[in-house]
């Protein structure tokens, strides 16, 4: 680069842009130490995804990342022993990563480096560790399912549970062994890896034993996640970065690997920096944290127990309001929250998710709904593969009978939770739903009370009927989802028969994607902060021009399309994977499917918007509490920002014109996967277990499934242990579930009552 270009982009307006300083840089520096140099090392630097020009402020675009970055990494532990990090931030986790491991320009170019990897000590063990790009790994999991391994191919989503092996599908030992190419190098031909020790090491530590000879393909998301940190400590890199490495775990393999890492983490071997999203909990090894603000910037790092009370000063500072504080250190950390409230650095939301949540349980009875009509069916389900029971290698009693497989029923107006171990057969479940899975023709299963090929005196359903009856948002479904389209074209392909094709629409179905978009603007209008303060155009209501509006009594209108231009400028592969999960959600229930199901479908969403999305879930755009499982968690809707309600907010709900979502209705039935408590709503009110584990083990986990007791919330740590506990355990603390018959109706005027057939269990 030219002294003059160097010249010239130094005096660019944005490198001038307000020092920031993290609070505790000072402290970090002084805390490490140690006399072997820094593996990474970052002063004064601000990144760029392009080289900076004159006009990139001007035109809005290639803004700094991390303006003013101080950051350091130790390359041996320390006099207070090692330190290990976690970058917290609802959004730029990735990209602060791809900043650590070299990825941006950096202005000015030295102000990022390396100097450990350029030791004697490195070139003595090996010179490639020299090229950060080979000394630091990166491993992302927002990439989901086992196509992130390159598994998957093309655009079927049935290609995972096809049983025909193709000559890519590689499998777990081909993959871990980089034995990856059609044409493989002469070198390659017995495998890349040739330190055995490590690989049989790695191949214990991370369980993966049974899995070797199967195909990447076919692995579930839990799999594929240990398989690729597999993959990843065998390139012996420096330092790991790990993306959010917990979603998507169940709770036990969530402590096993954090197990895991923690020992790779105190070998330093190889030493790791986490991302996690604010309201994940922070693993106990965790010692040092780095938070993230809006618009890319770093508001805190430091220690965990220093960053901790700076959480605590800007949680009073954003409840009690901001009242200045006797103690000096405090003030500077108020006075810098400030600032940066008032910058939109940091906010109300962020604060609330950064803060533990203790669960508060609530008086609320919910009712478990008896449920209408079937909407599906299954009388002893099985999935195999060769001699593999996928799904259903289990008795059930049914009818006071054992029988084999899965035996159960959905109704509408049910909200179901399928729990289980990651691997237990949740996704294979829900695809035999959706009709991705080729065995779901074959399969003693029913939906809408028709089965997939016909039978005498009735037709078997349509692949297309499916699809416009079940709304469905999945890992799997992300990653195939095609990014060139815009948001609001992403919204509309609920209304379509495959992604891509021509959705069918109208004025209603119009006002439908309209509403959403409006109700989630703050989390999908880049701009959206820019025009927090504009003023609503109201249109005067004349109710010959607005017959509709006879029934309400209101002096202005809004249109519904209002503000939500936004849509048709954005596309889905522009958004973040928390906003990009935010669409797919809105696209499972625009169309007001009978079947809604969510599978992990708030994982990557910070709190506020996994919160706003439940409350959409359960009361739509009202303000009603009738259940709102965010509204009683909070006592307050800071999540709701950008949402205005019309401005005569006191007319009933049923009454207001422009409100066309009320939450999911009796006519709907809801399956959900998760593993995380938080994610359940209040209005999941039951529940099915699926088995996994060695049967001879005391922790195996055995089939379960029925009702939440009537003031039972998921969310409640204690009921969530008792969900996921083993077969004593359970026994012990929860009841066999029985509905009180009206004592002058028989059987066959109320029917059976599921409960009893299905032998569930109330927890
Ligand atoms: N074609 C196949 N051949 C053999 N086994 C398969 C095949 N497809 C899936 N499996 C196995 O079936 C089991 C169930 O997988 P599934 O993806 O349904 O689990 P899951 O409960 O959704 O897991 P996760 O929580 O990790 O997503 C897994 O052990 C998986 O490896």
């Amino acid at each position: 680069m030219t002294a003059t270009l160097m010249s010239t982009m130094l005096r660019l307006p944005a490198l001038r842009a307000r020092a920031f300083r993290p609070y505790s840089f000072k402290l970090v520096s002084r805390a490490v130490s140690s006399v072997s140099p820094p593996l990474i090392r970052i002063h004064d630097a601000t990144f760029y995804q392009n080289y900076p020009t004159a006009e990139d402020e001007a035109k809005c675009q290639n803004p700094p990342l991390f303006p003013n970055l101080n950051f350091e990494l130790p390359s041996k532990p320390g006099a207070d022993g090692p330190q290990h990090w976690a970058v917290l931030g609802s959004l730029g986790r990735t990209e602060f990563l791809d900043a650590l491991r070299g990825q941006y320009i950096c202005i000015p170019p030295n102000a990022r480096s390396y100097p450990y990897l350029l030791t004697e000590e490195i070139a003595k063990k090996d010179t490639r560790l020299r090229y950060s790009g080979n000394a630091i790994q990166y491993i992302g999991f927002s990439g989901e399912g086992s196509g992130a391994i390159g598994g998957t191919r093309g655009a079927y989503l049935s290609a995972r549970y096809e049983s025909l092996r193709e000559e890519t599908d590689w499998t777990v030992n081909q993959y871990l062994r980089g034995q990856t190419s059609l044409n493989p190098l002469e070198e390659e031909k017995d495998g890349i890896i040739h330190d055995e020790a490590l690989l049989s090491a790695v191949i214990a530590d991370l369980r993966l034993e049974e899995l070797l000879d199967r195909p990447v393909a076919n692995l579930s998301n839990g799999q594929t996640r240990r398989t690729r940190i597999a993959k990843a400590l065998l390139s012996k890199p420096e330092l790991l970065l790990l993306d959010d490495p917990f979603m998507g775990l169940d709770p036990a393999t969530v402590e096993s690997i954090s197990g895991l890492l923690h020992r790779l983490a105190n070998k330093s071997d190889p030493r790791l920096v986490l991302s996690l999203r604010p309201q994940d909990t922070i693993p106990d090894w965790i010692t040092h944290l780095l938070v993230l603000g809006n618009s890319n910037r770093v508001i805190a790092q430091g220690t965990r127990s220093r960053v901790q009370k700076i959480f605590d000063v800007w949680s009073t500072a954003a409840t009690r309001g901001p009242r200045n504080r006797s103690n000096q250190n405090s003030q500077k950390v108020l006075d810098q929250a400030r600032e940066d409230l008032e910058a939109g650095y940091l906010d109300k939301q962020l604060i609330w998710d950064l803060q533990p949540h203790s669960f508060a349980p609530t008086r609320t009875e919910i009712v478990a709904p008896r449920g209408g009509e079937p909407l599906i069916e299954m009388h002893g389900v099985q999935v195999r593969y060769g001699d593999t029971i996928a799904l259903g290698d289990w008795e059930q009693n049914v009818r006071n009978e054992t029988k084999t497989g899965l035996h159960w029923v959905v109704r509408r107006g049910q909200r179901w939770v399928v729990l289980g171990a990651n691997g237990s057969g949740k996704t294979t479940l829900l695809s035999l739903i959706t009709s991705d899975h080729p065995q779901a023709y074959a399969l003693p299963m029913k939906l809408f009370g028709r089965s997939r090929l016909p039978e005498p005196g009735k037709p078997g359903i349509s692949i297309f009927e499916l699809q416009s009856r079940i709304g469905h948002s999945s890992p799997e479904i992300h990653a195939f989802f095609p990014r060139q389209l815009t948001i609001r074209q992403a919204i509309e392909s609920a209304f379509a028969e495959t992604f891509l094709s021509n959705p069918v629409l109208d004025h209603d179905r119009d006002l439908d994607v309209s509403a959403t978009l409006r109700f989630f603007k703050a989390e999908l209008d880049p701009n959206f902060h820019a025009n927090i303060n504009q003023e609503t155009p109201k249109i005067p209501a004349d109710h010959t021009n607005f017959p509709e509006l006879n029934r309400v009594t209101r002096a202005f209108f809004t249109p519904l399309d209002y503000e939500v231009e936004y849509a048709d400028n954005v596309t889905f592969g522009e958004l973040s994977t928390a906003q990009q999960r935010l669409i797919l959600f809105i696209r499972a229930l625009v169309h007001r499917p009978d079947i809604v199901i969510l599978d992990e479908p708030f994982s990557g969403m910070s709190g506020s918007i996994r919160d706003k999305c439940q409350h959409f879930l359960e009361v739509g755009e009202t303000m009603s509490h009738r259940v709102s499982t965010p509204m009683r968690k909070s006592g307050r809707n800071s999540w709701l920002e950008g949402f205005k309600p019309p401005a005569d907010d006191c007319t009933p709900s049923n009454l207001r014109a422009d409100v066309r979502f009320n939450g999911l209705t009796d006519q709907q039935a809801l399956i959900m996967i998760s593993h995380v408590r938080e994610e359940i709503p209040d209005i999941v009110r039951h529940y099915m277990r699926l088995p996994s584990g060695d049967k001879e083990d005391d922790t195996h986990l055995d089939f379960r499934c029925g009702s939440l007791k009537l003031m039972s919330q998921l969310r409640d740590p204690k009921v969530w242990s008792l969900a996921w506990a083993p077969e004593l355990k359970f026994n012990k603390q929860s009841r066999r579930a029985f509905r009180r018959r009206e004592s002058s109706l028989t059987v066959e005027e109320t029917g059976e009552f599921d409960e009893e057939v299905y032998e569930w269990w109330s927890i």
